[in-house]
C-alpha cells in the first residue's frame, strides 16, 4: 500500500471514528462491519466503511424513535454468548404473570396398585409475579428466607428449572426486537465461585478473555481488557497469585475470589447482569466497593438485578429499584427511595434509626410460633401491592415495552443483524482447555511425584517379585501371573484416578459451558487427551522397568508389542473411566460402581477361568471388558515365538515343550491376535463415544 493511500485510509478512518463518537448518543443505525480500533484493515474494509457512511443520515438528522420513555440513552456493548461486540444495545427485561410450581410426580401403575393412589398437590413457589428491569437499573431483589428470590432469579436466567413447572412470560428486548434467549445477552454471577485453583488470577482472566471474547479482537486488546478489569476490581495486588482452593486456605482470599468471579463475567461487558448474593462473604467496605462498581455499570447502561440479603444502609442506598418478595408474591416493586413512604401509607412506618432493608425483611418474615398472623400480614401487603398504582404502572410499562419492541421489529427495515463474530474457534478452545488441564496436573508437584513414585515402585516391585524367570515349567505360571497382574493393576487404578478428577470439576464445566465459554466436545477431548498422556506415561514406566527385570520375551518386536498393548489398554481404561465419571453424579458413586464391574472383568479376564469354558450367558462380558482380549494379546506376544521350554526331570505333570503348547493349554489362539486388537480399539472408541454423548446430554440438561 503506498503512502498516500495509507493517509487517505487514516483520515477516512479518523473521520468515521469522530462521526461515530458523535452519533453514540442517538439511536440511529450503527456500523456493523467496521474493523475494530487497533486492528489491521484492508482497502475492502475502507470501502465498506465509506459505503456505510454514505448510506447513513448526516449527524443530527437521524429521527429518534418515539419511545415515550424519558431516560438518558447510554451506549453499551453487547455480548452474544460470551463474545464481545462493539455495537450499541441496551437490554430491557420483562416478566409477566410468572407462576412456578413443583411438578407432581405420578406413581407408576404397578406402584399405585401396590401402595395405593396418592394425590400429591403441587407446591406453588411463585404466584403471578410481574416486573421489569431497564437499562440503567440496579435492582435489589429482597425478601425473607424462602420468599422466592432464588426461584425468581432462576426463572429470569432460565437456570436450574428442571424440577419445576413454569408459566408466564419472560422476554428480553433491546427496544428494537425481542431477543430469542436471555442467555445471549446476560451473565449470571452465582454465589459459589468455582475456579481451577492452580491458575493465577491473571492467567484465569486471560484464558477467559481468549475463550469468551470475539476472535476478531486482537490478543493485545484482550490483554488490555484483562489489565483494566484487574484494576477495576482491585485485583492487581494478587494478579500473579494462585487462585488456590478455599478448603485448603492456600491461594487468594474469599473476597478476592468473589471479585474474581465478577471480573470473569465482566470481561465481555454483558449488558444484562444477574448477581446472586454479590456481597456474601465480603466485609462492609468491599461490599460497598462492589456495589458501587455495579452502580457505575448501571450508569453506563447495563441492566442489573441482584438478589441480596439484608444489605447495610450504605449498600442499600446504592440500588435504585427494589423488588420485595414474600411468599412467592411481590410485596413492593418500584423506586427504592419511595419504598419507605409506600409502606408508611399502608401503616407500616419504618423507625428513623432503622435500616429500611432490615425493616422490610422484619415486616415480611414469617416468625416461628406466629405463622398465622405473619401469613395474614404478608397476604394483606401483597394484595395491597397488586391493587396499587405502582403495580398498574408496572403492568403498563411491561405492555408498552413489549408492544414497542414488537412494533419496531415488524416495521424496522434496519434491524441490526445478529453478529457473525464468534468466540474462540474449536481448535483454540481445545488448545486453551488442554493448556488449563496440563497446568492443573503439572503445577501439582506432589501429585506428579506420587504418580512417578507409584509407577516406578510398581515396576521395580513386580520386577523383583518375578526376577529373571528361566524358561521352564514353573515360569509359565509366574509369567502369566505377571501379565494378568499388569492388566488388572493398570485397568483398575487408571479409571479410579480419572474418577477422582472429572466429577469434581464438572460443576465448573457446567457453569462455563452454560455461559457459552466452550463446547462440551472441546472440553471432553482436552480432558481425555491429558488423562491419556499422564496415565500412558505411567504405564510405560512400569512395563519398561519390569519387562527386562523379569526376562520376558527378548525379541525387540515382542517388547514393542507389549509396550503398545499396555498403552492401548491404558487408553481403553481411561475411556472407560471417563465414561463412568461423566455418567456418575459424584466421584464416590463412580468409584462404588467400579467395584462390582472390575470384579466381573477380573473374573472373566482369562486367568481365573479358561476363556473356552465361559458360560454362554456370560459371553457378553467379552464385548464390554477389555481384560480377556488384552490378556490374550500379551500371552500370544509372549509365548508364540518361544520354541523351547525345559521340562522338570522328576515331575509327574505333563510337560509343555514350547510356547504354542502353552497357548493351547490355556485356551489362547494366535489367530485371534488381530481380532483382539480390533476389539480393544472398538471398545475404546465405544466408551469414548458414550462418554461424549453422556457429557453432552448432561451439560445440555443442566442449562
Ligand atoms: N425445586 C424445588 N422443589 C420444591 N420446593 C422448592 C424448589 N425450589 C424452591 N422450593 C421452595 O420454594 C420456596 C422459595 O425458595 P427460594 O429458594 O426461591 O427462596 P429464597 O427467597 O431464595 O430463600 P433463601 O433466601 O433462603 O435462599 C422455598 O420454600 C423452597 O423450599
Amino acid at each position: 500500500m503506498d503512502v498516500s493511500t495509507a493517509k487517505k485510509i487514516s483520515s477516512l478512518w479518523s473521520s468515521f471514528k469522530g462521526w461515530s463518537r458523535n452519533r453514540s448518543d442517538d439511536r440511529s443505525p450503527i456500523l456493523t462491519s467496521a474493523p475494530l480500533e487497533g486492528e489491521s484493515y484492508t482497502m475492502e474494509d475502507v470501502f465498506r466503511v465509506a459505503e456505510e457512511l454514505q448510506s447513513m443520515d448526516p449527524p443530527g438528522s437521524s429521527p429518534c424513535p418515539e419511545t415515550g420513555i424519558q431516560e438518558p440513552i447510554i451506549p453499551v456493548r453487547r455480548r452474544r454468548r460470551g463474545s464481545f461486540i462493539e455495537i450499541e444495545r441496551r437490554i430491557t427485561l420483562l416478566w409477566s404473570d410468572v407462576w412456578v410450581e413443583t411438578k407432581v410426580k405420578r406413581r407408576g401403575k404397578i406402584c399405585e396398585t401396590i401402595c395405593g393412589r396418592r394425590e400429591e398437590q403441587p407446591k406453588v413457589i411463585l404466584r403471578g409475579v410481574s416486573g421489569f428491569a431497564r437499562p440503567g437499573n440496579l435492582i435489589a431483589v429482597m425478601g425473607a428466607s424462602g420468599a422466592g428470590k432464588s426461584t425468581l432469579m432462576n426463572v429470569l436466567t432460565q437456570h436450574n428449572l428442571g424440577s419445576l413447572e413454569v408459566r408466564g412470560q419472560v422476554s428480553v428486548t433491546d427496544s428494537i426486537e425481542i431477543l430469542p434467549c436471555v442467555g445471549e445477552v446476560s451473565t449470571y454471577i452465582q454465589q459459589e465461585d468455582v475456579f481451577v485453583g492452580s491458575l493465577t488470577v491473571r492467567e484465569h482472566l486471560l484464558l477467559q478473555a481468549k475463550l469468551r471474547m470475539s476472535r476478531e479482537i486482537s490478543l493485545e486488546r484482550k490483554m488490555e481488557r484483562v489489565e483494566d478489569i484487574l484494576e477495576q476490581l482491585s485485583l492487581v495486588k494478587c494478579a500473579d497469585a494462585r487462585i488456590g482452593n478455599p478448603t485448603t486456605s492456600d491461594g487468594i482470599s474469599a473476597g478476592e475470589r468473589k471479585r474474581l468471579s465478577f471480573a470473569s463475567e465482566l470481561l465481555t461487558n454483558p449488558p444484562l447482569l444477574f448477581c446472586d448474593e454479590p456481597t456474601s462473604g465480603l466485609d462492609s467496605y468491599m461490599s460497598q466497593i462492589l456495589i458501587s462498581m455495579l452502580r457505575q455499570l448501571a450508569l453506563e447502561g447495563h441492566t442489573i438485578l441482584c438478589s441480596i440479603h439484608q444489605p447495610s444502609s450504605d449498600v442499600y442506598s446504592m440500588f435504585d429499584r427494589l423488588i420485595l418478595m414474600a411468599d412467592g408474591r411481590c410485596a413492593y416493586q418500584g423506586d427504592i427511595d419511595k419504598a419507605v413512604e409506600y409502606f408508611a401509607r399502608l401503616g407500616y412506618q419504618s423507625p428513623d434509626d432503622y435500616c429500611p432493608a432490615d425493616f422490610f425483611i422484619d415486616t415480611l418474615s414469617i416468625r416461628p410460633g406466629d405463622e398465622e398472623n405473619c401469613n395474614r400480614k404478608v397476604d394483606v401487603l401483597c394484595d395491597a401491592f397488586s391493587c396499587s398504582a405502582e403495580a398498574r404502572v408496572i403492568q403498563a410499562t411491561i405492555e408498552e415495552e413489549y408492544f414497542q419492541a414488537r412494533t419496531e421489529y415488524e416495521s424496522s427495515d434496519d434491524i441490526p443483524s445478529r453478529t457473525r463474530s464468534s468466540k474462540a474457534s474449536y481448535w483454540q478452545q481445545f488448545s486453551l482447555l488442554l493448556w488449563r488441564c496440563a497446568i492443573d496436573v503439572f503445577r501439582e508437584p506432589s501429585l506428579l511425584k506420587s504418580y512417578l513414585v507409584t509407577s516406578i515402585g510398581l515396576g521395580v516391585f513386580l520386577g523383583l517379585l518375578y526376577l529373571n524367570q528361566p524358561y521352564n515349567q514353573s515360569s509359565i505360571q509366574n509369567i502369566n501371573g505377571f501379565l494378568f497382574l499388569l492388566v488388572v493393576q493398570i485397568s483398575t487404578t487408571t479409571p479410579a484416578r480419572v474418577a477422582a478428577v472429572i466429577p469434581n470439576e464438572l460443576p465448573l464445566i457446567v457453569r462455563e459451558h452454560r455461559g457459552g465459554t466452550y463446547s462440551s466436545a472441546c472440553y471432553f477431548l482436552a480432558r481425555v487427551f491429558i488423562e491419556v498422556v499422564t496415565h500412558v506415561s505411567q504405564s510405560l514406566i512400569t512395563i519398561g522397568i519390569a519387562y527386562y527385570m523379569i526376562g520376558l520375551n527378548r525379541n525387540i518386536f515382542c517388547f514393542l508389542v507389549a509396550v503398545g498393548t499396555t498403552a492401548l489398554m491404558t487408553i481403553t481404561a481411561v475411556s472407560f473411566g471417563v465414561f463412568l465419571s461423566v455418567a456418575s453424579p459424584t466421584s464416590e458413586i463412580a468409584l462404588n460402581l467400579m467395584i462390582p464391574i472390575f470384579f466381573l472383568f477380573t473374573l472373566f479376564g482369562g486367568f481365573y477361568m479358561n476363556p473356552l469354558t465361559t458360560p454362554v450367558y456370560f459371553i457378553w462380558v467379552r464385548f464390554v471388558s477389555w481384560y480377556p482380549a488384552v490378556f490374550e494379546i500379551l500371552q500370544v506376544n509372549q509365548w508364540a515365538t518361544i520354541e523351547n521350554l525345559d521340562c522338570e526331570l522328576n515331575s509327574t505333570l505333563p510337560c509343555l515343550e514350547n510356547g504354542e503348547q502353552v497357548l493351547d493349554k490355556y485356551g489362547y489362539d494366535q489367530d485371534n491376535f488381530v481380532l483382539d486388537v480390533l476389539l480393544v480399539v472398538l471398545m475404546t472408541l465405544g466408551y469414548l463415544m458414550l462418554g461424549g454423548i453422556v457429557i453432552r446430554m448432561r451439560l445440555r440438561g443442566e442449562r
